[in-house]
């Protein structure tokens, strides 16, 4: 059984192994590259280096002969170096996945399909066209023939705002990407101003560049400085360059004016982009300076509460406390926004007592509520018998509590230490109830966390076993505080006992009220019951009454009966004989009303005279039924 098994075993570890080969096989194969992935990132920043070396080096190579020439299987080996980067990122087009419902799509033939139906696609292939075949035509050193490199710019485009986004400095960044693309237009116009002189002949004149059989000027490198600083100077507007004496020089000039113009333009608008938005994020982290002193001078504010507040200000300036983290992080998700303020404020409220035994969960949701604080030396953070609105943590610096007179100090509160929360908590046996029972100064700076009641009150709501423990705790701080005395207590239990009546009054109140209710509603019913009854006792009543008319001769005798018992009896008058004759014409009338005395006695006089003619009264009686059936029905659902 054992080798059978051991057989079977290997059997199903053999297609399990081959699987495995096939998928390691078949991984480079299908081999999708996904463009959050750090790799496409890292390969964007590589590509970055082909595409400049094009634009920098193509240009040179055509202006500045001689180092063409004298270089040129450096220049071949590394454009073909480059050409193989485009090549690789012509294949990494074909496998870079895309998203589509947020999902990635990995199925390579739609891949490719939308690669190939791309813009990109037809600018990668433009720029991996073999121009240089045109070598054979015109020549080895015909470096512009390359000119179609050029053409995959757009990669670089995205590296640089991919890079943008991610870095931490993103307005050095800018500055430096603005840099980057003047200087490559500077470049260009010094290879473009060193082909002009050369077309209209080295040192022909002073705006051209110097005779290069001039020993100082013959150098390729000085060559290039040379140039390099004339174009700075053109398209910096600094000027200061030898006027122009030939139509060519003078195009060359205007042309160059213009572009400076823009250059200028983009250059200003740039700088003043990144001045602005530097200003915006230290309005962002800082509340606006300007606007308070603004403030403050317009409505006269004293000298020395000036001072303070300007104080204040440059303690947050200069230690970088930001004050308005919460309005900061409000547009990212809440995810996110608590995995920051845990990161930010955990280490804080780690160290707090209270919150040492707490959920992890809690610490998370109070963390997002905390606004932090910052308090000047000798400042009041509250003030004995004020109400108490929040709660504080100490993250740096220290306070004190001290007397009514602000100078006798009875503790001193430091980092991870707490404040107010017993204000906050509805400590039972408080004396002082919601009001504040100390005056808390702060010594010197001090960046605290202030977590208001309600913040408080609202996450202490979903976690009662926390809520006891920080009740707890506060009470252990009363009574170390001797703020819970025993009388207290006692009155704590009374309080709690009047409470307790209240509640069962009130309780009474409504349960008298439901009774109440309760007894109405039956009476009503009671009364629609009895109305019920009678109303079907009076129908079978006029039931009977339509019985007895099938007997003509009957009823002769059965009125004579009747009159019989008019005149026996107490003698209500006319009135009756007239009822009765009615009662004759309409009998179902008389049922409705026939509530006479003597009524049932009469009627059953009637049912023994009645005997003769039982069986058309036996029908009738069913029909009867049958009506009164559906009359009740009708009655009930009315
Ligand atoms: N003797 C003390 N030692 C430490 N903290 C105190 C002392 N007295 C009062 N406090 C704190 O000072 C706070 C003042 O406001 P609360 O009464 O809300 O809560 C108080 C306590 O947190």
């Amino acid at each position: 059984m054992n080798k059978n098994s051991e057989e079977e075993e290997n059997k199903e570890q053999e297609p399990k192994e081959k699987k495995k080969e096939e998928t390691t096989k078949l991984n480079w194969k299908e081999w999708i590259i996904d463009p959050s992935e750090e790799f496409y990132y890292t390969w964007l920043q590589i590509m970055i280096l082909p595409i400049c070396y094009n634009w920098v080096i193509i240009i040179f190579r055509t202006c500045f002969y001689a180092i063409e020439e004298k270089f040129v299987a450096t220049w071949l080996t590394l454009d073909y170096i480059c050409d193989l980067f485009y090549v690789l990122d012509t294949v990494i087009g074909f496998r870079t996945g895309f998203l589509e419902q947020g999902i990635l799509v990995r199925d390579l033939s739609l891949l490719k399909k939308r690669y190939m139906r791309s813009s990109r696609f037809k600018w990668d292939i433009a720029s991996l066209l073999p121009t240089d075949l045109l070598y054979l035509k015109l020549g080895i050193h015909t470096p512009l023939v390359r000119v179609n490199r050029f053409l995959r710019t757009s990669r670089m485009n995205e590296a640089l705002d991919r890079m943008e986004t991610r870095t931490s400095y993103p307005n050095t960044f800018r500055v430096a990407k603005l840099m980057l693309y003047i200087f490559v237009l500077i470049h260009w116009n010094a290879c473009v101003y060193f082909s002009l002189s050369n077309y209209i002949g080295f040192g022909a004149d002073p705006w051209v560049y110097p005779n290069i059989s001039d020993p100082d000027f013959a150098a390729t490198r000085r060559q290039y400085f040379y140039c390099f600083w004339f174009s700075t100077l053109i398209l910096t507007t600094v000027g200061d360059t030898p006027p122009p004496e030939r139509e060519e020089e003078y195009l060359f000039l205007v042309a160059d004016m213009l572009i400076a113009v823009l250059v200028f333009a983009s250059v200003v608008g740039s700088m003043g982009d990144v001045i602005s938005s530097l200003r915006d994020r230290d309005n962002v982290f800082f509340p606006n300076h300007e606007l308070v002193k603004g403030y403050l001078r317009s409505r006269r504010i004293s000298k020395e509460l000036q001072k303070r507040v300007n104080d204040w200000y440059q303690h947050l300036h200069i230690n970088k406390k930001i004050t308005r983290e919460n309005e900061i992080l409000r547009h990212l998700p809440i995810t996110l926004q608590t995995a920051i303020a845990v990161s930010v404020h955990l280490p804080t409220m780690s160290k707090v007592t209270i919150f040492q035994n707490c959920e992890n969960s809690l610490l998370e949701q109070l963390v997002l509520k905390l606004t932090p604080q910052v308090y000047s030396p000798g400042e009041y953070v509250c003030k004995k018998g004020d109400v108490g609105h929040e709660m504080y943590i100490i993250k740096e610096g220290k306070l004190a509590v001290v007397a009514d007179d602000g100078v006798t100090q009875f503790a001193v509160l430091g980092e991870g230490n707490f404040f107010g929360e017993i204000s906050i908590l509805n400590i039972k046996g408080n004396k002082s109830g919601n009001r504040r029972t100390a005056n808390i100064r702060s010594i010197g700076y001090s960046d605290l966390f202030s977590l208001s009641k309600e913040d408080l009150t609202e996450t202490l709501l979903e976690y009662p076993a926390a809520k006891r423990l920080l009740e707890e705790k506060g009470h252990q701080i009363l009574t170390k505080m001797g703020m819970l005395e025993e009388t207290d207590e006692g009155e704590g239990e009374v309080e709690k006992t009047e409470d307790k009546v209240k509640r069962l009054e009130a309780s009474l109140e409504a349960l008298q009220t439901k009774l109440a209710r309760l007894i109405a509603e039956l009476e009503s019913s009671a009364r629609k019951m009895m109305q019920r009854v009678e109303l079907l006792e009076l129908q079978t009543e006029g039931w009977e009454g339509i019985v007895a008319e099938g007997a003509q001769g009957e009823i002769e005798e059965w009125e004579k009966v009747k009159e019989r018992e008019i005149g026996d009896g107490d003698g209500d008058g006319d009135g009756e004989k007239e009822e009765e004759k009615e009662e004759e014409e309409d009998p179902i009338v008389e049922g409705e009303r026939g509530e006479g005395d003597g009524g049932e006695e009469s009627l059953g006089e009637k049912e023994k005279n009645a005997g003769g003619i039982e069986e058309s009264e036996n029908e009738k009686e069913e029909t009867e039924e049958e009506q009164i059936k559906t009359e009740t029905q009708d009655q009930k659902r009315d």
